[in-house]
């Protein structure tokens, strides 16, 4: 039986391109990131790909990007999940500032470890592991017992709450998945064993 499970980030947001906290914020898809969606589609059904569930967030950017792939892929009606337990993780205070000048007013260290470490949240909103706690009980009650009873599943999400995924997925360490950045609309596909351990992973790439 196959258990495939496919995780694709949103592809470029109108926040994106302006370098900004995005978090909860619900900013739509640039032209460009419209182009990577469908992109991603394209790749997806070139490697051989279907679904019978797509979950995505209850933000529009990923969930744009979902109706674009499974657009592009055709064939019959998939059901698709929205759940704000996909949402990407709360920036706080943060959210709309300009990444740069947040740099320039806090520092180039605290705004890395806000954006990248495990424990330490921005002011007012989530850490990574306040995310993880969000993401993975609907992900391990939702999600992955369709995957094990061999739905073909595709996640459309973002960058922190799919790296949430993506820990507990490839059982990386919080530091080792410090180093994971996830491109927008990249398919990643995971072939599953019955256990849930991980049989194969393949990263279709970005672009256009
Ligand atoms: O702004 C955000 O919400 C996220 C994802 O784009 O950014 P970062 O890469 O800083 O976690």
């Amino acid at each position: 039986m196959q258990r495939r499970l496919v995780l694709v980030r949103h592809g470029q947001s109108e926040w994106n391109l302006k370098n900004l906290f995005t978090g909860w914020k619900d900013p739509g898809l640039t032209e460009r990131g419209l182009a990577e969606a469908s992109a991603a589609g394209r790749r997806l059904k070139a490697a051989g790909v279907t679904f019978d569930v797509a979950f995505t967030s209850k933000l529009q950017r990923a969930q744009r990007t979902n109706q674009l792939i499974l657009a592009e892929l055709g064939g019959r009606a998939v059901p698709v999940i929205e759940d704000a337990a996909l949402n990407e993780r709360d920036y706080g205070e943060l959210t709309g500032l300009n990444k740069d000048d947040a740099r320039k007013t806090w520092g180039e260290q605290k705004v890395l470890m806000w954006r990248r470490s495990y424990d330490v949240p921005p002011p007012g909103g989530e850490s990574l592991r306040d995310t993880v706690a969000r993401t993975l009980p609907y992900f391990v009650a939702q999600i992955l017992p369709r995957v094990l009873n061999g739905e073909q599943t595709l996640v459309t999400a973002h960058g922190n709450s799919l790296r949430a995924l993506i820990m507990v997925l490839e059982r990386l360490t919080p530091d080792a998945l410090l180093q994971r950045e996830l491109f927008t609309a990249a398919p990643i596909i995971y072939d599953m064993n019955a256990d849930s351990t991980i049989a194969s992973v393949k990263d279709l790439g970005a672009g256009l």
